[in-house]
């Protein structure tokens, strides 16, 4: 056993997310506030005695080469690879997750795990890399990759990957898992999906009331995620985030959380209540 740790894996919100644009390779570009909540899944990482990596823990969606999970630890092999021809790990790995995090939730949970992945590995294999390298790594991942790396709430730009740190307050959120998946790529690939919001400068952003330019298309093509978001929206500012199909509530104390949450009771959907973060502890 090399690490018994538990390394924290957690979830994000969009608290805006505007889309200002399609580029020519098909994603979007985006102006988006991100904020970690102290919700998580959690990896553990076990010395192995040869040199595989492995997912111990069965995804019964997704096959085992396929799990971003696996997908992260290759990618990080092959960039070692790329600077030093004749890179071996220094042992294998054996991974196991507690799964918290709803899938194609729009909490980016698969994002989050790949970059916990590359954190771990950088510090157990003792690798050395930088967070702008790791990052990096992470991007060819996916969009939502280099967030969790970079570990500070941040305000997003390009396609949700230029960064830049920012506070913003630490509320409590109810947050909502209709019982629906969001594939992000459907939504993306939406007709009726608003892609051409205004650019505007962060200020400005951070003084007007915030919006998901997401949230018309989903609540279109999902009645359930409409009606929760009509009825939460009476007692607090309610929202999707990224594609969905997650919303939350914006509170003020956990009480009000605590609330909000039993207008839901008895209702077919998961949910949970959680702070938001503006650092990760790593
Ligand atoms: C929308 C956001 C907002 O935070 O979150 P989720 O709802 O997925 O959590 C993210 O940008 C999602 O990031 P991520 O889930 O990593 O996306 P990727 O795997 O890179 O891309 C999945 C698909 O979404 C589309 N995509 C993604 C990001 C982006 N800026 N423009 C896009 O058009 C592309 O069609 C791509 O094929
Ligand atoms: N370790 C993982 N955890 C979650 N999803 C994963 C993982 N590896 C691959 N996936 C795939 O990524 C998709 C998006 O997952 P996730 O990041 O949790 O949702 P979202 O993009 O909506 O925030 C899943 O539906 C699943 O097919």
């Amino acid at each position: 056993m090399c690490d018994k740790r538990a390394w924290l894996s957690p979830a994000k919100l969009n608290l805006f997310l505007y889309i200002t644009g399609r580029r020519a390779d098909g994603y979007h570009n985006l102006q988006t506030l991100f904020q970690f909540i102290d919700y998580s899944d959690s990896l553990y990482f076990d010395r192995r005695q040869d040199d595989k990596i492995c997912l111990q823990t069965e995804f019964t969606l997704v096959p085992h080469d396929d799990n971003l999970i696996i997908k992260s630890a290759n990618m990080l092999l092959t960039y070692m690879r790329q600077s030093q021809a004749d890179f071996r790990p220094p042992f294998g790995i054996d991974i196991t997750i507690d799964k918290k995090l709803p899938m194609g939730g729009g909490l980016g949970g698969g994002s989050s795990n790949a970059a916990t992945t590359l954190i771990a590995l950088n510090q157990l294999w003792q690798l050395g890399l930088s967070t702008p390298v790791l990052m990096q790594i992470g991007q060819k991942l996916g969009a939502d990759v280099p967030i969790f790396i970079f570990g500070l709430s941040a305000f997003a730009q390009g396609i949700g990957d230029e960064l830049v740190a920012i506070d913003v307050p630490e509320k409590w959120y109810l947050v909502v898992k209709p019982n629906v998946e969001i594939a992000t790529a459907k939504i993306f690939n939406a007709p009726s999906l608003k892609r051409d919001s205004v650019t505007r400068r962060i200020d400005e952003l951070l003084t007007t009331p915030f919006n998901n330019d997401c949230e018309p298309t989903v609540r279109a093509l999902y009645p359930q995620i409409d009606d929760l978001i009509n009825r939460l929206s009476q007692f607090a500012p309610t929202r999707l985030t990224g594609t969905g199909s997650c919303i939350f509530s914006e509170c003020n104390t956990q009480e009000q959380a605590m609330q909000l949450q039993q207008h839901l009771a008895g209702e077919d959907v998961v949910c949970f209540i959680a702070k938001g973060i503006n650092q990760l502890c790593r």
